[in-house]
């Protein structure tokens, strides 16, 4: 009773390759498919782009072309029918193009030979299950070409009886086409088979055992192989009539063969149980009617929904490789009747068939895809559970009872169809009926006829016999007559002949007349035409001319009476305005006088307006007497603080110039104090000089002294120089002050004889004095404001010239010592390249001293360079003092704090005279002493000098 479970086994795909056919085989037909039946390979070679692409396939087993229908069944097929007899569920499907061999793997096929006189040929019978008996061999062999389900049948019957068991066999077929199930072994008459099947379509329903039954499918029992072949065959003749009656239908509808066997077994404890195995075999439609693009789909549509259970069936197996959550086997009817077999617990076999021939290359590589992808289907194969006799006995008085109602309806149906045709048939006799008395009617009446007409015959058959002999005489006349006319003939014959040459001559002639005719007709009505239409554009013309002559006088006349119109209006409009400056000249001298009126009245308030004024000024006199007089003193203050400013500066002026003087005293007293010390230096070095170096020294010292002398004459002069220049400036700057004091003296003068006359001026107007002498006293203020601050401008001007003209002589001195400098340079040179001539020739002693020499002149040098440092910074102190002070009391005379507007270029440079002079000197004596050693330097590098002792003097 308990089922046994295998885990998960992979459906079983076999790969089938037909043969060439004849037809391929005469069109010598490229082989693409190589089957390796050994390797269980197959291979298909493609012409990709020129290139030769060979792909492999591998399959559970392969059936090359030459493999026989015995082989395929033996090594695929046995097993699973074994299976179904311990009690499985088997479904084997045949998958594959049209024509390449579903129907033959599945169901077979039988040839005969025949002889016929000197022709021979094969018959072959596609599927003739009857004849399976008849051409089986001595040992009840089916014949080679026999396919699966024969074979299937016969194993199972052979089994099964050397079982020696106790067993039923109940087979089914059905087709489904279009989405609609049809019993093919249902037991019509043959002829009525077309109406039957449009008539009867089975339903699909829930078993309510999670399974699908047909309903009213009609399940025969067979107790032998015969008995399955000879329904077989009904059923495979009642789908080729279909066939022929409904335009190749086979191959794209799809048949299930099934077959259940129930086999009695007793189990030790002597319960007899039934066991049950069920074999499907489908042979489906052809793979190309599963729409694989849109073209194809349109035709799969044209031909209905064929194509759903084959495509459902490829969504189905997808679904179950790639283990989604949904499988849609409800999407159509096969998936419905198959879905045990496809992942339950059915056990499964597909046999792929495919072509060997090129042309079927697309839908052999679409069949393989499908094929190969089959094979990741995992099934759970279940043995059927064994039953009780009892149970089966219970299912199927059920089943009887179910067929017993099934029977009632369908003889219900059966009876209402024969109600319908019987009164079809009454319909029809009675309609026969009336005929037949119609007829009879017809038939007396056509007797009757009949007779008169028989007598009628015989009276004419009498006068024909009379005929007859008179026709004899009239022959003989006629011969002879015949004669006759055959020589008026003749010569009709030739006047014809005449006749007609002169009919044609008169046809062509005619034929003439008629075309000039027709050519003289075509001329006159070309004239008449252009006759016409000339007659008709000249009155047209005429009517146009006319037309516009009139339209112009009226135009005319218009004018004229416009030019008439605009005159009268001119007219009137001139007397209107005529009459309109009258008017307005009256109005004018109206308002002229009008207006004299309001000018004299406007005096005379203005005149006591005027009165009232003056007596309110007189009022108010007194108040704007005392606002005067303390702009008066303001002004007088300003005018104190200026003074004052001015005092100071001349006192600073006159400070700077003192100042001056002592400096270049300082100077001057230093200058000389440094002459008398170099003097008595160099009159000391001198004698020594001489003493141990003669004539060189001597005319060293004397262009050093005649040098020196040179300059300092010329220092002395550029003091003296700068004096001059400082003394002119300090007067200059003294003239700019008194003139700039005196002209301030002027200035408030002025404003106090303004200030009196406006005073005057406002008592004697006595108008508006208040704010007139306010905003003049603030003019005033201003006007002096500027004035002073253009003075102070001018002097910063005046300064600012000063100090460039310094500049210059600055400039000047500087060329000066430029000269001078390149005069000692040049001296120097001399000096030292003599020094050095006689130092060559000169003894150890004599360089000593000139070494000696050397130093003392450095260090004259050096007190003459810090002299002239103090010098400098003595002017330079001095003059930033005086820059200082000027810029202070300059910042002092600013009363509002304003500062005045100028520019860099305006600020006194700090650069004074006395510093460039100093930097000069500086600059000179650092020279001198470099060139100098420069001059010891390159002593020390000549080859004499290596032995010179004068290296050390450095
Ligand atoms: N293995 C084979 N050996 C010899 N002949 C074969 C083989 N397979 C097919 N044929 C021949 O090819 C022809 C077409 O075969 P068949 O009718 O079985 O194709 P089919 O796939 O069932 O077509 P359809 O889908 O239209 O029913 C038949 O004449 C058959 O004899």
């Amino acid at each position: 009773m308990s089922g046994r479970h295998e885990k998960g086994v992979n459906v079983q795909v076999l790969l089938r390759c037909r043969p060439f056919s004849d037809d391929e085989l005469r069109n010598n037909a490229p082989q693409v498919v190589t089957c390796n039946d050994y390797q269980r390979e197959v291979a298909v070679s493609q012409n990709i782009a020129g290139k030769q692409i060979d792909r492999i396939f591998t399959f559970d087993k392969v059936f090359g072309p030459t493999a026989h229908q015995k082989d395929l069944y033996e090594q695929a097929v046995i097993p699973i029918v074994n299976e179904v007899l311990e009690g499985f569920n088997c479904t084997i499907f045949a998958y594959g193009q049209t024509g390449t061999g579903k129907t033959y793997t599945m169901e077979g096929e039988c040839k005969r030979s025949k002889v016929a006189g000197l022709l021979c040929c094969t018959l072959i019978f596609a599927v003739c299950f009857c004849t399976l008996l008849l051409l089986s061999g001595p040992n009840g062999e089916l014949p080679s070409g026999a396919g699966v389900i024969p074979r299937a049948v016969k194993q199972i019957f052979d089994t099964l009886e050397h079982q020696n068991a106790e067993y039923s066999v109940k087979v089914t077929f059905l087709e489904l086409y279009n989405e609609e199930i049809t019993d093919l072994l249902a037991p019509e008459e043959i002829s009525r088979v077309v109406e039957d099947k449009q008539k009867k379509l089975l339903p699909l329903m829930e078993d309510g055992k999670g399974g699908v039954l047909v309903r009213g499918l009609e399940e025969e029992i067979v107790t032998s192989a015969s008995e399955i072949f000879s329904l077989l065959e009904r059923g495979s003749a009642k789908r080729r009539t279909a066939e022929t009656l409904l335009n190749k239908q086979s191959s794209r509808s799809h048949s299930l063969f099934s077959i259940t066997i129930h086999i009695k077994e007793a189990n030790p404890e002597g319960e007899e149980l039934i066991k049950c195995g069920k074999l499907n075999l489908v042979d489906l439609a052809g793979s190309e009617n599963i729409s694989r693009s849109g073209a194809r789909e349109g035709r799969a549509r044209e031909a209905g929904e064929i194509n759903k259970s084959l495509l459902t069936l490829g969504r189905v197996i997808n679904a179950l490789v790639e283990h989604l959550g949904h499988i849609p086997y409800r999407d159509s009817k096969l998936t419905r009747l198959l879905r045990d077999s496809l992942g339950g617990r059915t056990k499964t076999c597909i046999i792929a068939t495919v072509s060997p021939a090129v042309h079927c290359l697309e839908e052999t590589l679409s069949t393989l895809d499908y094929a190969h992808r089959a094979k990741n289907i995992k099934n759970k194969p279940e043995v059927n559970q064994k039953m009780m006799k009892t149970t089966l006995i219970k299912d199927l008085y059920g089943e009887i009872e179910r067929l017993k109602a099934d029977q009632i309806e369908q003889m219900g149906v059966k009876i209402e169809n024969q109600q319908k045709q019987f009164e079809e048939l009454q319909t029809k006799y009675d309609a026969r009926v009336r005929e037949c008395s119609d007829l009879s009617y017809k038939l007396d009446s056509t007797q009757n006829n009949l007779n008169q007409t028989n007598k009628e015959l015989a009276s004419t058959q009498e006068e024909l016999k009379k005929c007859r002999y008179a026709i004899n005489e009239r022959d003989f006349i006629i011969s002879e007559q015949k004669k006759a006319e055959n020589a008026l003939a003749h010569q009709a014959c030739v006047l014809r002949h005449d006749l007609e040459r002169s009919l044609e001559d008169n046809a062509a002639l005619f034929a003439k007349i008629a075309r000039e005719d027709k050519l003289s007709a075509g001329n006159r009505s070309v004239v008449n035409k252009f006759e016409s239409e000339l007659t008709q554009d000249v009155t047209s013309l005429c009517n146009l001319v006319a037309a516009s002559t009139s339209q112009q006088n009226e135009q005319l006349q218009c004018i004229e009476k416009f030019c008439h119109t605009f005159i009268n209006i001119n007219d009137k409009a001139i007397i209107d305005i005529k009459k309109k400056v009258a008017a307005s000249k009256v109005l004018y001298v109206s308002h002229i006088e009008a207006l004299q009126n309001v000018v004299l009245l406007h005096k005379a308030n203005s005149n006591a307006s005027l009165e009232e004024v003056l007596s309110l000024v007189s009022s108010n006199s007194c108040f704007v007497e005392k606002r005067f007089n303390i702009s008066v003193g303001h002004t007088t203050e300003i005018s104190k603080f200026v003074h004052e400013f001015f005092d100071k500066l001349m006192k600073e002026s006159k400070d700077l110039g003192t100042h001056a003087i002592q400096v270049d005293e300082i100077q001057t007293k230093s200058i000389d104090e440094f002459q008398k010390a170099y003097e008595e230096n160099s009159k000391s070095d001198a004698e020594k000089l001489i003493a141990e170096v003669t004539s060189l020294v001597t005319n060293h010292i004397c262009r050093q002294k005649e040098m020196v002398d040179a300059r300092l004459a010329s220092i002395k002069e550029t003091a003296a120089g700068s004096k001059k220049v400082l003394d002119g400036h300090v007067s200059s700057f003294e003239r700019v002050t008194s003139d700039a004091k005196r002209k301030w003296q002027d200035f408030s003068m002025q404003v106090e004889s303004d200030a009196t006359e406006n005073a005057d001026f406002a008592a004697a107007k006595h108008c508006r004095i208040d704010v007139d002498v306010t905003e003049l006293a603030q003019k005033h203020s201003k006007k002096t404001h500027n004035s002073v601050t253009e003075m102070g401008r001018k002097h910063v001007t005046a300064v600012d010239s000063i100090i460039r003209s310094a500049s210059d002589s600055n400039e000047h001195h500087d060329a000066e010592i430029v000269s001078l400098r390149a005069n000692v340079e040049g001296d120097m040179l001399k000096n030292s390249e003599d020094i050095s001539k006689h130092i060559d020739g000169t003894s150890e002693q004599e360089r000593e001293a000139v070494s000696k020499i050397l130093e003392t002149t450095k260090s004259q040098a050096k007190s003459l360079k810090s002299l002239q440092e103090d010098h400098a910074r003595q002017s330079s102190s001095i003059e930033q003092k005086a820059h200082d002070t000027f810029q202070q009391k300059y910042m002092d005379y600013e009363p509002s704090g304003n500062t005045p507007v100028r520019s860099e270029t305006d600020v006194p440079s700090k650069v004074s005279i006395e510093s460039l002079r100093a930097m000069a000197i500086e600059s000179l004596v650092e020279e001198f002493r470099e060139n100098h050693s420069f001059a010891v330097k390159e002593s020390k590098i000549s080859p004499t000098a290596q032995r010179s002792p004068l290296t050390q003097i450095n």
